[in-house]
């Protein structure tokens, strides 16, 4: 049987069937129980496997299946080697929230957050929230800036509930992530997708997202018009890790304009002829942006 990991616990994985929606708690096939003691990261949650049941309302993972995307994160190694840790599989797309007010949003970080989802192979939207606190001329220009580069960016107030109906349509069908700082409404996004939900169909969702960290494992939550959004605790920091891949998936704007340098292998630093550094000074390319990209490419 073909089923989704939907939480993992101490050598227990809680698989759902893909077909009947049952969930059963598995172990691990001796093969791969041996390959997890050397392999931490093994079986995520977000992982699509084969599994089989066995007595005891039980099953066994037999096989796991090759990852479309994954969610990674700077974990702490021995003698302060920084690990890649993998945290969740097959994540479609990220959900970046941002406030336009209390806290107001931060472009830099931004552009991290955008950096850590390419890094991943995961799709970043923006997600601007508390859009009611603002008069939305005042962030127009930001938004069409990054409209521009082609990130697809979405306007949302869980006071007003303008834009949660973007939002369910862009979460239709797909594996998604919120992460945020603290304090920008990941939650109350949630839990407003799944309201506006139960009042429409007037039934509430078996597997309700509780919107609060109660414990430190990830969650799968299944939307009830398609599509999942999976629950991983400390995605505050997501956009704190340094990874280097993810760059020119964030920067396409500059890489585009990177083309155009006389030399090939310019690093837009002090080359003569480098389009990079013309599209600063005629205000093409915002300069804080192209600091941000120096920045995060040298670390
Ligand atoms: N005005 C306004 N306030 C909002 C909006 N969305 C959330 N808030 C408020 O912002 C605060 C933080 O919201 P949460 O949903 O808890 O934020 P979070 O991102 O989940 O925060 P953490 O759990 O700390 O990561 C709460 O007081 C919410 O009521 C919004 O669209 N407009
Ligand atoms: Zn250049």
């Amino acid at each position: 049987m073909k089923g989704i990991v939907i939480n993992v616990q101490k050598g227990l994985y809680r698989v759902r069937s893909t077909d009947t929606k049952e969930e059963m708690d598995c172990t691990l096939r001796g093969k791969l129980f041996n390959q997890s003691r050397t392999t931490k990261t093994l079986v995520v949650v977000g992982d699509y496997v084969e599994f089989l049941p066995v007595v005891g309302g039980r099953g066994v993972i037999t096989s796991i299946e090759e990852r479309k995307s994954k969610l990674v994160r700077k974990g702490a190694g021995k003698r302060g080697v920084h690990l890649e840790q993998i945290i969740a599989a097959n994540i479609d797309q990220a959900i970046l929230v941002f406030a336009v007010r209390e806290p107001k949003y931060n472009k830099n970080l931004i552009e991290r957050y955008i950096v850590s989802a390419k890094h991943g192979g995961i799709e970043p939207i923006l997600c601007f929230n508390k859009i009611d606190l603002v008069n939305s001329l005042e962030i127009l220009e930001d938004i069409e800036e990054y409209q521009h580069v082609g990130y697809k960016t979405l306007l949302t107030s869980t006071v007003t509930k303008e834009g949660i109906e973007k939002l369910k349509s862009l979460l239709k069908g797909k594996t998604s992530v919120f992460a945020g700082s603290s304090g920008v409404g990941k939650s109350s996004l949630v839990n407003a997708v799944f309201e506006e939900e139960k009042a429409r169909t007037n039934s509430v969702s078996s597997s309700h997202y509780k919107g609060r960290h109660t414990t430190t494992s990830s969650q799968v939550y299944e939307l009830p018009f398609g599509g999942r959004i999976i629950d991983v605790p400390g995605m505050r920091e997501f956009g704190v890790i340094d990874n280097g891949s993810g760059i020119d998936g964030a920067f396409q704007d500059i890489i585009e304009l990177s083309e155009k340098c006389r030399f090939r292998d310019c690093k837009h630093i002090n080359e003569p002829g480098c389009a990079v550094k013309e599209a600063v000074e005629s205000g093409i390319l915002e300069e804080r942006r192209y600091k941000n990209y120096i920045k995060l490419r040298g670390r």
